[in-house]
Formats: structure tokens, C-alpha cells, sequence
């Protein structure tokens, strides 16, 4: 039997393994950056929309300190905001305030029908058997929880959040960082040796078999990291074949 088929509690990442790296890079993170200004415009003012932005705030001052090149941010009003949020963007910055914002903004985008999800073919009917098997199916990724429902909401194939146990996000700790996995094994109540942790990131596959967690290196169509000994990989969500061990 695969990794995937004999795991109990299977915690997934999204880009790369879920998603298509071209699906984050060449359509969410576009318009996000295209939309960054309108939206802060309309909903700047908002109390969640200006808790986003103190937590980038601070992260400005953090990247002064360290002495970065940053975009001008000086004016008052929200949209000044827009050069340093665009400039996270392109260097796919994981902070919670950036990922928590770009989730309002992808909402606009699902909501006007701008896009629907691309995940893998596979996905959908993995989801249904692992369900039917009794596994639990939980979410890791960097984009916020509400990135994250919308686009197991509003995917091509359909609706998915039924099959999915509950999100992790970057509360939970930074995807690279053991002790993130640690928190989320305590919060799903069980040994972290019972949870298989697939993702196509040799860093956030590292730091979760450090907390005890079992893992699977993920390798898609499209993503940038080759196969190697380290890890044992799967390159779908499909059941292997009889005599096809992963
Ligand atoms: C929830 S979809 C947006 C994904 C995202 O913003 C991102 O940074 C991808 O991170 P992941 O941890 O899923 O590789
Ligand atoms: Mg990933």
C-alpha cells in the first residue's frame, strides 16, 4: 500500500501538492498585486483590514531594521501601503499579515467569478476515498484559513470543504519551524508519528520530521524541486498499482 493510502490522519500542504505552482504564482499572487490598491481604497478602513496592515507595519519597520531596500511607505491613508505589499508579493513573503490580506482579496476574485481554483485531477477522488477509508484530512499552507476555504470552495471540481477536518495556517507557527508541527499535532489530538505530512518543500518536510511527523515529498507537474533519497516521494494522489510500492 502507498504512504498516502496508509496513513490515518493525512495533513496536506496546497501549492505544489494540491494546487499548481503556476496557479498561485500566475493567478493569485497577479491579482492580488493588481487589485492591492482598490481594495485598500474601499475596505482600508476596515478593523480586520487595519489589523492587516499594523502587522505589516511592523513587518516594514522589522525590514528597515535588517537594513532592506524597501518601497516608500509613508503616507497615512491605507494605500500607501500598496508599494510594500506588492513588493511582498513578488518576493512570496509568508508573513500573516500579507497572507491574511491577500485572503480578502482573493475573496473579490471567487466572488466575481475572476477564477475558480486549479488543483490536480487527483485531488477530488482522493478526498472521496480517504473519506470513505475513515482518514482525516487536514490542511497546512501558508495562505490564511480563509485563502484556504476558498479555494477548496471554489474549485473546478467542485466544492471540497466536506472532506477536510479543519485548516492550519500560519498561526499555527511558520511552515519551516518544527514546533509549528508540534502545536498542530496537539491540536488535532494525536501522536505526531500518526500524521503524514505531504508537501513538495524539503524545508517544511525537514522541520515536521523533526517534530515526529511522518512525511512525503510531493512532485508535480511544475514543481521546482527533483527527487532525491531524502524522502519518499509520490508524484499523485492516485492509488498506486498492485506491485508499484511507493
Ligand atoms: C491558500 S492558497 C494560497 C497559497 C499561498 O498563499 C501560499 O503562499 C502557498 O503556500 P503553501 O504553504 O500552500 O505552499
Ligand atoms: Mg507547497
Amino acid at each position: 500500500m502507498s504512504l498516502l493510502e496508509d496513513a490515518e490522519v493525512l495533513l496536506l500542504d496546497i501549492e505544489g501538492t494540491i494546487a499548481p505552482v503556476s496557479f498561485v504564482f500566475e493567478v493569485l499572487f497577479p491579482y492580488a498585486a493588481a487589485q492591492v490598491e482598490t481594495f485598500l481604497e474601499v475596505h482600508g478602513k476596515e478593523p480586520l483590514v487595519q489589523a492587516d496592515l499594523a502587522a505589516l507595519r511592523d513587518e516594514y519597520e522589522a525590514d528597515t531594521g535588517r537594513g532592506l531596500i524597501l518601497p516608500d511607505w509613508s503616507g497615512p491613508e491605507p494605500t500607501a501601503a500598496t508599494p510594500y505589499i506588492r513588493f511582498l508579493i513578488a518576493a512570496d513573503r509568508k508573513s500573516t499579515g500579507l497572507k491574511s490580506l491577500q485572503g480578502k482579496i482573493w475573496e473579490q476574485g471567487y466572488l466575481s467569478g475572476a477564477y475558480r481554483s486549479q488543483i490536480f485531477a487527483d485531488v477530488r477522488p482522493a478526498f472521496e476515498r480517504w473519506t470513505r477509508a475513515g482518514k482525516r484530512i487536514y490542511i497546512y499552507s501558508s495562505g490564511s484559513i480563509q485563502a484556504q476555504r476558498l479555494l477548496f470552495e471554489h474549485t473546478e471540481q467542485g466544492d471540497l470543504r466536506g472532506y477536510l477536518s479543519r485548516y492550519f495556517d500560519t498561526t499555527s507557527g511558520p511552515k519551516l519551524e518544527a514546533d509549528s508541527y508540534r502545536r498542530i499535532a496537539g491540536q488535532i489530538a494525536v501522536d505526531a508519528a500518526q500524521i503524514l505530512f505531504a508537501s513538495d518543500h524539503r524545508g517544511e518536510l525537514r522541520a515536521a520530521q523533526q517534530a515526529g511527523l511522518r512525511t512525503v515529498l510531493v512532485v508535480r507537474p511544475g514543481n521546482a524541486l527533483a527527487e532525491g533519497t531524502d524522502f519518499p516521494v509520490v508524484r499523485s494522489f492516485a492509488p498506486a498499482p498492485a506491485g508499484d510500492e511507493s
